[in-house]
């Protein structure tokens, strides 16, 4: 693999996109980042297809990148399918909520319930995964910790959330704390669901159970340590939290309150120390004060509510970008997949549309404030255009979206890519001339169809080898398939991509579907109509 290619592992942090953390900390929220560069990681082209279908669900066949070629049999992976796509379309955005016992995490999760009230979500306890105590272990019930995380059935937590997550509806134990049993009562019949929060003290336990969060909530209950870098916990946590479970377990589970500080002591408190504070480096967001923690909790719901507004792609990669839908937008695209349309309509509604991404991507471009004296004399605070831009245009259907965006933008260079499609055998530079400062630049790729990703893979590498920061790409495209977004998301993470619609897949041809046929020959005409 080529040193080009870089990724994050597993989820990206959905978090930071939204909170900056200067102003987190005036909020009482805490936002961690931790990304993981696999560019040192040695990995072949395999390995990445690996990575790739291992996060997306999505197979590849015939997969190529950076010119290496790792052909993969229908034998070994499933050929791509739509159905594929669509389990993905129905993935639930999941928020892990952890913290110390008696630390919040029920009020923090029902007040989070509660705001996102006009969405389904399902709240899944990790009490429920209980473990049947034995005979013996429940004759010595004193002797048992269940503060340590093989009191837990991971196991049969993850066969849960995997049908959940694949739209399955699934049966949880409901775990009798008096009987220590989690067959005294019947089961709890969980509907898949637009949000699961999955809530327990060790929930960030066991990587494999971290990995199907979208969000990572860590619930604190008193003053936070300024020195949240070692998770340093001031002693006031640990007395509310043992204040709230002694009333807990005396008023509502009606035990003795000498277990209850037993317990604490050979238990609960070296289990926080041990498992459950080493877990809370893990977190997206640390809220202080728990539920009391409004301004926090607000944040949180407007995030989720964000993201369940966006495709699920988008959810997943914060740098991809679909222009907001509307019925002009809607009907620009019928006429433009409709075969039945002239070449004349097709360019008219192909070049409208073209516009809107272009316009679109601009505003992704940094920008400076400026002051204008209007011809009232007053002063208006506005901004300046963004210098030391260019375009690169995917030839020949990226030649499409030149005129756009020299509309746009006066006398912007544009430099050209030929990139040669050899059957199903790779992607082949064939020619380029871009300008020769091209790395001081913001660039604006031009394609209109991302399909499997290989050509704006091919496209994008090169730019890279031309010293452009990754950050500086802003790849402009009117559909894309999601195969295509998986590769070049996770192997540019920090590239924009900014487009009019997200496809369902790709056809056995690798041709986008539903799509709008071959884009260059209906654009330029030579296609047989
Ligand atoms: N509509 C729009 N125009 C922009 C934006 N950013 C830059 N432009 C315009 O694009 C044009 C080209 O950008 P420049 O940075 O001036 O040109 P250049 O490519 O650096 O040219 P040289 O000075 O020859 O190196 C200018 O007219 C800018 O005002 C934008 O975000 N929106
Ligand atoms: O993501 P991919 O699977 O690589 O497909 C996308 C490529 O296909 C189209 O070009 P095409 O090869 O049809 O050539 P053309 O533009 O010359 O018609 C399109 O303009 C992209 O460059
Ligand atoms: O569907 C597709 C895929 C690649 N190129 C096209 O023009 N159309």
């Amino acid at each position: 693999m080529s040193a080009a290619l870089s990724s994050s592992q597993g989820r990206p942090n959905w978090s930071t996109d939204l909170f900056s953390t200067g102003r987190l900390v005036e909020m009482n929220l805490y936002v961690t980042s931790r990304p993981v560069d696999i560019r040192s990681m040695a990995m072949d082209s395999k390995s990445v297809v690996d990575l790739i279908e291992a996060s997306s669900g999505v197979h590849f066949s015939g997969f190529h990148m950076n010119g290496l070629v790792e052909q993969r049999h229908s034998s070994e992976v499933e050929q791509p399918t739509t159905s594929a796509t669509e389990n993905l379309h129905m993935q639930p955005f999941v928020i892990g909520v952890a913290g110390g016992a008696a630390s919040g995490k029920t009020t923090v999760c029902d007040m989070i319930i509660q705001q996102l009230h006009d969405q389904r979500v399902v709240l899944v306890n990790q009490d429920s995964f209980y473990h049947n105590l034995t005979g013996e272990e429940l004759a010595r019930v004193q002797d048992y910790n269940f503060d340590h995380p093989d009191a837990f059935d991971t196991e049969k937590l993850l066969a849960s959330m995997d049908k959940l997550r694949n739209g399955k509806a699934v049966d949880i134990p409901k775990y009798d704390f008096k009987s220590y049993k989690n067959n005294v009562f019947p089961p709890r019949r969980v509907n898949p669901s637009d949000v699961i929060i999955l809530e327990g003290i060790l929930i960030f336990h066991d990587p494999r159970v971290r990995e199907l969060m979208n969000m990572k909530i860590f619930v604190d209950t008193g003053l936070l340590s300024l020195d949240t870098s070692h998770c340093k916990i001031s002693s006031a946590d640990a007395d509310v939290r043992l204040a709230r479970r002694i009333r807990r377990d005396t008023v509502e589970k009606h035990r003795d309150i000498g277990a209850v500080l037993d317990q604490y002591s050979k238990f609960v408190k070296p289990a926080f120390d041990d498992f459950i504070l080493p877990t809370k480096k893990y977190a997206d967001i640390i809220i202080p004060r728990g539920g009391d923690n409004h301004v926090a909790i607000d944040l949180i719901v407007q995030h989720i509510r964000t993201k369940l507004g966006q495709h699920d792609l988008c959810k997943i990669y914060p740098n991809l970008y679909v222009i907001q839908s509307t019925f002009q937008i809607r009907g620009m695209h019928t006429l433009i997949r409709d075969s039945q349309t002239t070449k004349h309509d097709f360019v008219f509604y192909a070049d409208r549309l073209i516009r809107l991404v272009v316009e679109h991507g601009l505003g992704h471009l940094p920008f400076t404030e400026k002051q204008v004296l209007t011809p009232t004399g007053s002063v208006y605070t506005g901004v300046d255009f963004c210098k030391r831009l260019c375009g690169v245009s995917v030839i020949r259907s990226g030649e499409s979206m030149e005129n756009a965006l020299r509309a746009c933008c006066k006398g912007i260079k544009i430099g050209k890519i030929l990139i040669h499609r050899e059957g199903d055998n790779g992607q082949q530079l064939i020619y380029e001339k871009l300008p020769q400062d091209i790395s001081e630049r913001h660039v604006l790729l031009l394609d209109p169809i991302l399909g499997t990703g290989n050509s704006a893979v091919q496209a994008i590498s090169l730019l890279l080898k031309k010293g452009v920061p990754e950050s500086n790409i802003i790849f402009l495209n009117l559909i894309s398939a999601p195969q295509g977004i998986h590769v070049v998301c996770k192997s540019f993470p920090r590239i924009k991509i900014v487009t009019s619609e997200i496809e369902i897949g790709l056809n056995e041809d690798f041709r986008v579907i539903p799509g709008m046929g071959e884009f260059g020959d209906r654009y330029f005409g030579t296609d047989d109509n």
